[in-house]
């Protein structure tokens, strides 16, 4: 095995002593009960053939090991599934907090399959380990116990044994590489596997729709699942070839015991026939380490994987200064962006090339004010959308500043920026629960819900809606029901009209968006809807990534 492979298995042992705590649990006191009562079981049953039956006093060491075995055993597993568990939380608690602190950028530009792979088969696998780790090292002591009982009745017999291991271990070290290679390969597949899985929930319209989407779809699905299950089964078999291999050098033993032993030392029928007892009972501890190995391996891919999706999340995480953010509800008089500009880039259309398209935001200057209705319009593709995501502070411009009251806005400060803004962007989510809203605000939310005239279809229950069962224009009104109830500072809007009958429409240019911008609130709206662009206070044009067009419409009259 390759020193890398070799530091991996030990960054997986590494931290299931450290994180899993495994050294600190009682479990290695089981395991060393167990295992040590086995030994003693051995001698009481070896001592008692060697008398021709059990005397007393033998018979209660024996009773005792075995209770004390079976006991210890019992504690040992009951000790590993809470490790287990323990471990699953640990994990799955640490990359649902990855997710929750990533950067922006990670959800925009990969898909979600090898999350959901990190949260459900990877963490398993390597909480698993613990219990595997437990069985390792009863069988590994109980190894050693039997290896010194046995030196005691034949040092041939103990060279040979660990000879015997040794091919084992070997066999699995030389299985590892290409199990391992195959096994991450299927880990793949999985990934992909969940992101059809994916398309099959979201897409499920378009997919009845179109005979030929549906059948591609479920071509890909079959294609994802076959090669998981056959990467899986061939990184098994080779790791079953090393297991034979194991068993194989374990059968050698036994008949070179019956053998070799009494030709090669002057070992009587008795001594062999102990040492055979002795040797009997390591064979299930040798099995257990060498068909243990395995699983580590599995575990140890698993492990490195679910790493590099922590790493993916973690790159630009959000600092700690930003998820300690208050959730106040800062008041401002003026946001001046200076110079805001960004590049968004992706790979190239042109196949087999490294280059990549980009599109750049800005520069921009712009200075906002509390209380103005601010319409930005421009066509599909003119950054519309990533000059929001900056505004709100939920991108960082790649240059430029942001100044609130002027103070630059910081990486460590955009978590209390952010606080000033409630969004209802085109591609909204709702969240049935009510999560974070306060009771003031609830109370607000159902006003709302009755003015928007969503109380026929939806209500609130407890902490939750009754329902999302809403058309697509009523799940906006809900959304913006919500953005509303939060009453905060800058109220953002994209396309916010675009899904609205011809009466919502009216109320939200002629009646919402004055009564907002009257009560101070800064509204932005991104609208398409030329014939209402009179009706803010201020028109924004952008073009190509630029504002081409900033202008101040004259107050209608009281
Ligand atoms: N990762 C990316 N790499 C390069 N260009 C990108 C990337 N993501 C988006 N774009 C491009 O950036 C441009 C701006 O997109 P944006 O979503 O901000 O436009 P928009 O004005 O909001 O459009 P719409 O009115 O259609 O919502 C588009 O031309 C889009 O194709």
């Amino acid at each position: 095995m390759s020193q890398s492979a070799f530091g991996k298995l030990s960054d997986l042992i590494g931290f299931l002593f450290r994180e899993g705590r495994f050294l600190k649990s009682p479990i290695v006191l089981y395991a060393f009960l167990a295992s040590a009562s086995r030994t003693l079981m051995i001698y009481a049953v070896n001592q008692a053939a060697a008398q021709g039956g059990p005397d007393f006093p033998m018979l209660v060491l024996l009773l005792f090991a075995v209770v004390t075995s079976l006991v210890t055993a019992h504690w040992a597993r009951v000790t590993g599934i809470r490790l287990v568990e323990n471990v699953n939380h640990l994990l799955r608690h640490r990359v649902s907090d990855a997710v929750l602190n990533a950067d922006v950028s990670f959800f925009q530009s990969r898909e979600p399959g090898h999350v959901y792979n990190a949260l459900t088969g990877h963490t398993l696998m390597v909480s698993n380990t613990m219990t595997r780790l437990a069985d390792m090292l009863q069988a590994v002591l109980l190894l050693i116990f039997c290896f010194g009982y046995m030196a005691l009745e034949s040092w041939p017999a103990v060279v040979a044994s660990i000879v015997s291991l040794s091919l084992g271990v070997l066999a699995f070290l030389l299985a590892e590489r290409p199990a391992r290679s195959l096994l991450k390969r299927a880990n793949t597949s999985r990934a992909e596997f969940y992101d059809a899985m994916n398309d099959l929930l979201r897409g499920y319209k378009e997919l009845r729709l179109r005979q030929a989407r549906r059948i591609d779809l479920a071509t890909r699905v079959d294609h994802v699942v076959d090669e998981t299950r056959d990467r899986t089964i061939a990184a098994e078999r080779i790791f079953s070839y090393s297991g034979i291999a194991a068993s194989a050098s374990l059968a050698v033993l036994l008949v070179s015991i019956v053998t070799l032993l009494p030709l090669v030392t002057d070992a009587d029928s008795v001594v062999t026939l102990q040492v055979l007892t002795v040797v009997l009972f390591t064979f299930g501890p040798i099995e257990a380490v060498v068909s243990g190995l395995p699983g580590f391996a599995r575990a140890s891919v698993a492990y490195e994987q679910m790493n590099e999706v922590l790493a993916e999340l973690d790159a630009n995480p959000e600092t700690e200064a930003v998820r300690a953010a208050q959730d106040s509800r800062p008041t401002f008089d003026k946001l001046e962006l200076k110079g805001i500009t960004a590049t968004l880039r992706r790979p190239s259309k042109a196949h087999g090339t490294k280059a990549e398209d980009s599109f750049t935001l800005g520069p921009i200057d712009l200075v906002l004010e509390p209380g103005q209705s601010v319409f930005i319009t421009g066509g599909n593709g003119m950054g519309k959308s990533t000059f929001m995501q900056i505004l709100t502070g939920l991108r960082h411009p790649d240059g430029g500043q942001i100044l609130l009251d002027g103070k630059p806005v910081t990486r460590d400060t955009v978590g209390d920026y952010r606080g000033l803004f409630t969004a209802v962007f085109s591609e909204f989510y709702l969240f049935r629960q009510l999560y974070g809203l306060t009771a003031d605000e609830r109370t607000r939310l159902q006003q709302h819900i009755d003015e928007l005239g969503l109380s026929q279809g939806v209500s609130i229950e407890g902490d939750a809606f009754s329902s999302l069962s809403l058309s697509t224009g009523q799940m906006r009104r809900l959304a913006l029901s919500i953005a509303l109830a939060e009453e905060r500072p800058i109220i953002v809007l994209d396309e916010f009209a675009a899904d609205q009958d011809p009466v919502r429409r009216a109320f939200f240019y002629d009646v919402l968006v004055p009564r907002l911008a009257k009560k101070g609130h800064l509204v932005i709206a991104v609208t398409h809807d030329e014939h209402c662009f009179d009706k803010c206070d201020r028109l924004i044009r952008m073009e190509d990534g630029n504002i081409v067009l900033d202008k101040l419409n004259a107050p209608a009259p009281a």
